[in-house]
């Protein structure tokens, strides 16, 4: 089990911290700490506050996803998904959403945007090589083998 802090920014004690909304849901949900409504255009894009920030140990990071709910319904979805937030970072945690649906959307003060998984993140160094070990692939990709 890893220990999350989580500090609540002034202001915003009516938000809820994030949650997990069912026993086993992988990821906690993320409400809007907007101070009123804020609608997105069809098209827009818009950086929305949680209310929060957090300091996590090191070695995970924490991942911000869509909901798939609002994703299928609305067309509202993370642009930079998955969001990711640094083990270092005291920021608050915020949301990049944008609304690749039709219709205009409000997201209300409290609403639930979007969710957040914590993940491993492996210690890895970066070497320069003149050369590369060999593979049967090579430099094949971007669909290479076939549709
Ligand atoms: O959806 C997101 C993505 C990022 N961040 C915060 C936490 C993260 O640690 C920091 C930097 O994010 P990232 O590394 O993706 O952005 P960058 O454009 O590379 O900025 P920087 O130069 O600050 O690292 O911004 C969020 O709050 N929400």
């Amino acid at each position: 089990m890893y220990q999350v802090s989580i500090k609540r920014l002034p202001g915003n004690e009516d938000i809820p911290l994030p949650r997990k909304m069912s026993e086993l849901a992988a990821g906690f949900d993320l409400h809007a700490a907007v101070t009123e409504p804020e609608t997105l255009q069809p098209g827009e894009r818009k950086l929305f506050p949680t209310g929060f920030a957090m300091a996590m140990p090191a070695g995970l990071e924490a991942q911000i996803r869509p909901r798939s709910g609002l994703a299928f319904k609305h067309g509202i979805t993370c642009l930079n998904s998955p969001g990711t937030i640094d083990a270092d970072y005291r920021g608050e945690v915020k949301v990049l959403l944008i609304n690749l649906g039709q219709q205009p959307f409000a997201i209300e003060r409290g609403e639930r945007i979007a969710q957040m998984l914590f993940q491993l993140v492996p210690e890895v160094a970066i070497t320069e090589a003149a050369e590369l070990p060999e593979t049967v692939r090579g430099a094949g990709g971007f669909g290479h083998t076939g549709v």
